[in-house]
C-alpha cells in the first residue's frame, strides 16, 4: 500500500518536472524565435537604412563642401562657383569592358586624365575677357584668371550622361582636346556605382585643371537610372548635361556587335534571334525609347542645361557638333576643319594626322598614331538586317522617334527613317 503510494507520488513528481522542463524549453524557444525575428527585423531595417544613410551622407558632404569645409585648397571646386557646391547603358557589361580597356591604356601610358590642355592654347586666340573666364553658369568670376600653376583635380561642372553606343567616347575625346576642357578617360560611374564613396574620391578621379577650365565626366549609364539623375541633381542642380543619341536601329546593331564581338560564331545568335522575331519589347524599350529617359532629365533640370546631340551628325562631320557643344559649355572657339578627316574604313571622322596639332593631340588623348582614330572597339562591323524585318523594326520605332523629336523640339536626319515607312 505504502509502496504503491510512493510510486504514484514519484510518477506525479516526474510528470510535473517533465512538464516544467517542457515549459522552460518552450519559453526558451519562443524567446529565441523572438530574438531571431527581432534580429532579422533589425538587419532588414539596417539594410533599408543603409541606402538612405548613404544618400544622407552624400547630402551632408554636399553641405560641407558648399560651406567650404571639405573643399581642399581654395574651395572653388566648381570652377570658382561658390554657390553651387558639389556635385549604366544598354547593358552595364560593355561599360565595364570599356572601362577595363581604358584603365589598361591609361595605366600603360601613365596618363590618368590624359590632359595638359594648356599646351594646346598657343594656336588659339585668347580674347581678354573670354566666355571661359565665366563659370559654367555664365556668372562672371570675381577672381582674376588663375595661373597655370593652380592646377588640381576639380569636380565636374558638365557631364556626358548618355546614351551608350552613341559616340560618347568620340565626343568626350574631341572635347578633351579643347584647351578649356579636361576630362578623365575612365567612366567614373560615381552617380551609379560609387555614390557611397566620398565626393573627395570623385574629385580625385579628375585630371588636374585650372580654375578656368571645365571638367567633364562621361558615364553613359547615368541617364538610364533615375536615381543617378537625382543624385546628380543633389550634387549640382546647375550642372550642364550632354546627351548624345543615334539612329535607334543603328544603335541596336552597334549593341549587338558589341555584345557578341568576342563570342564564337557558333554561340552567336543572329540579330533577329537576339532581338526577337517580333522585335523584343524590352530591348526596344531600353535602347530606342530615348524620349522616356530624356523626359526624366527634363523633369529635374531646366532645358537650357541640357544639350541633345546626334551621333549620326558627328559621324558625318564633327565640327558643327563640337561648335554646338563649345557654345553650350561657353568655351572659346577652338575647333577648326583641318583637325579632323573622314576615315573611309571606319566610316567616321578621326584626327587629321597631317595637322600641325596632331603631335599635341597624341599627348592629350588615346588615339592610334597611324590613323588618328579611336581604338578598335569603335567602328565594329554591324549585322545586316533583312528587308522585311527592317520594315517591322522601323514601324515599331518610328513613333518613339516622333516622341523624341516632339520632346526636344528638333529632328535628326536618321538614315533608317528618311522615308516615313
Ligand atoms: N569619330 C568617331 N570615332 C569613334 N567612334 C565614333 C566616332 N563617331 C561615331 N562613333 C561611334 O561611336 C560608337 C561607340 O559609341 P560609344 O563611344 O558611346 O560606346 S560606349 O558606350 O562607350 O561603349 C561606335 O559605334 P560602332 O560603330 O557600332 O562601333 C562608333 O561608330
Amino acid at each position: 500500500m505504502f509502496t504503491e503510494k510512493r510510486t504514484k507520488l514519484f510518477v506525479a513528481l516526474a510528470l510535473v518536472s517533465f512538464l516544467g522542463l517542457l515549459g522552460v524549453e518552450q519559453f526558451l524557444t519562443s524567446h529565441r524565435v523572438a530574438m531571431y525575428l527581432r534580429d532579422s527585423d533589425r538587419k532588414l531595417a539596417s539594410a533599408q537604412n543603409h541606402s538612405r544613410l548613404q544618400d544622407a551622407r552624400f547630402q551632408r558632404e554636399l553641405l560641407l563642401i558648399k560651406s567650404g569645409a571639405l573643399a581642399s585648397g581654395s574651395g572653388d571646386d566648381h570652377h570658382g562657383d561658390s554657390d553651387t557646391g558639389h556635385s549604366a547603358e544598354i547593358s552595364s557589361s560593355h561599360a565595364t569592358k570599356d572601362t577595363a580597356e581604358n584603365m589598361s591604356t591609361a595605366s600603360s601610358t601613365g596618363v590618368p586624365g590624359a590632359r595638359n590642355s594648356l599646351d594646346l592654347q598657343a594656336p588659339f586666340v585668347s580674347p581678354a575677357k573670354t566666355p571661359s573666364s565665366q563659370n559654367s553658369l555664365g556668372k562672371q568670376q570675381t577672381t582674376p584668371s588663375s595661373p597655370a600653376t593652380d592646377r588640381r583635380p576639380r569636380l565636374p561642372s558638365a557631364l556626358i550622361i548618355g546614351f551608350a553606343k552613341c559616340g560618347t567616347a568620340a565626343l568626350r575625346t574631341f572635347l578633351t582636346i579643347h584647351p578649356d576642357v579636361v576630362s578623365p578617360i575612365l567612366e567614373v560611374r560615381y552617380f551609379t556605382l560609387y555614390h557611397s564613396k566620398e565626393l573627395e574620391w570623385y574629385r580625385k578621379q579628375m585630371p588636374p585643371s585650372t580654375r578656368d577650365q571645365v571638367t567633364i565626366e562621361k558615364t553613359p549609364s547615368y541617364i538610364m537610372i533615375n536615381q543617378s539623375l537625382r543624385r546628380i541633381h543633389d550634387f549640382d542642380p546647375k550642372i550642364k548635361l550632354i546627351v548624345i543619341v543615334r539612329d535607334p536601329i543603328v544603335r541596336l546593331q552597334s549593341q549587338y556587335a558589341h555584345e557578341f564581338c568576342q563570342k564564337e560564331p557558333n554561340h552567336t545568335p543572329t540579330f533577329i534571334q537576339w532581338l526577337g522575331e517580333t522585335p523584343e519589347r524590352r530591348k526596344i524599350a531600353r535602347s530606342c525609347h530615348y524620349a522616356r529617359y530624356i523626359r526624366r532629365v527634363y523633369n529635374l533640370f531646366p532645358r537650357k542645361q541640357v544639350l541633345i546631340l546626334s551621333e549620326d551628325d558627328m559621324e558625318r562631320n564633327p565640327l558643327p557638333v563640337l561648335k554646338e557643344a563649345e557654345k553650350f559649355l561657353e568655351l572659346r572657339p577652338a575647333y577648326s576643319d583641318d583637325m579632323f578627316v573622314f576615315n573611309e574604313t571606319k566610316g567616321f571622322h578621326c584626327f587629321n594626322t597631317q595637322s600641325k596639332l596632331f603631335s599635341r593631340v597624341l599627348e592629350l588623348v588615346q588615339v592610334k598614331n597611324a590613323t588618328g582614330c579611336l581604338g578598335k572597339s569603335k567602328g565594329r562591323e554591324h549585322p545586316k538586317i533583312e528587308g522585311n524585318y527592317l520594315k517591322v523594326l522601323k514601324k515599331t520605332i518610328q513613333p518613339l522617334n516622333e516622341e523624341l523629336f516632339d520632346l526636344i523640339g528638333k529632328r535628326f536626319q536618321w538614315d533608317n527613317f528618311r522615308d516615313k515607312s
